[in-house]
């Protein structure tokens, strides 16, 4: 058996002031980093050990990455950043509180730039400072890969020929893969591996910081998924997300 576990960064700060962040790189919290030591200690609980690791460009993925590390004792595998892991770039959202946009566009409208599959936020404009083509991380990804703004569509066709040239193949002689990203970025990959269709994906709501383990038989067939933890808990977790979105996230009348 071999297996990948998909992980979302802890809490950031932007998660908690409940902005838009895409490309943003912004930090964790205390939280966040308490959510990846705890992820990092499950996974240590539950024996695995990982051949390599892949994350982003971006700190709150590769902080929480390193966490996990340290609390695995497997700060000295080999990791791979890419910035075709980062997150969904959310245009002109950037920043903006996901509840006061909802009051502004309404929750349907929120809904479907956060979860629809081929809606893009507007786009940044060219001499916007947040255009990544003026952000030196970037100088070696060819000006016309970098995006503006992206669909879940547009996010999963940047990230799909990382995960089938380097990511997957790996498995033909690694067990066990960690990949640490983002909640729109893994979104698309799992959509990917189960074959979610363009109408469901909008369900998937991912928590920070669980840990998604994806099973495969030698064949590397996907055999098995499940989250690591209590599934109520979890089921918590992802309503919450969803509910960021609404006009009173915390479920305020
Ligand atoms: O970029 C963001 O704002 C978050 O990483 C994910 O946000 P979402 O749950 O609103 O897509």
């Amino acid at each position: 058996m071999k297996r990948i576990v998909l992980l979302r960064h802890g809490e950031s700060t932007w998660n908690k002031d409940n902005r838009f962040t895409g490309w943003t790189d912004v930090d964790l919290t205390e939280k966040g980093i308490a959510d990846a030591n705890q992820a990092g200690t499950l996974l240590k609980e539950k024996g695995f050990h990982f051949d390599k690791a892949y994350t982003s460009f971006l700190k709150r993925a590769v902080k929480t990455l390193n966490c996990v590390l340290d609390k695995m004792d497997q700060d000295w595998i080999p990791v791979e950043k890419s910035w075709r892991l980062n997150e969904k770039h959310y245009g002109v959202l950037q920043g903006l509180n996901k509840s006061e946009t909802a009051s502004k566009y309404g929750e349907e409208q929120v809904l479907i730039w956060r979860r629809s599959f081929n809606v893009a936020p507007k786009a940044l404009s060219e001499d916007d400072p947040r255009n990544p083509k003026t952000d030196t991380r970037y100088k070696e990804v060819p000006d016309k890969d970098l995006p503006r703004t992206e669909s879940l569509k547009e996010t999963v066709e940047r990230i799909l020929p990382y995960w089938k040239c380097i990511i997957f193949p790996n498995l033909a002689t690694a067990n066990e893969l960690l990949v640490v990203a983002h909640g729109n970025s893994l979104r698309g990959i799992i959509k990917y591996l189960k074959h979610i269709p363009d109408e469901e994906i909008v369900g998937l709501n991912l928590p920070t910081a669980i840990p998604y383990v994806f099973e495969f038989d030698d064949d590397l067939n996907l055999k098995k998924d499940y989250f690591l933890g209590d599934p109520e808990e979890i089921k918590k977790l992802m309503e919450a997300v969803a509910d960021q979105g609404k006009t009173t996230p915390d479920g305020r009348k």
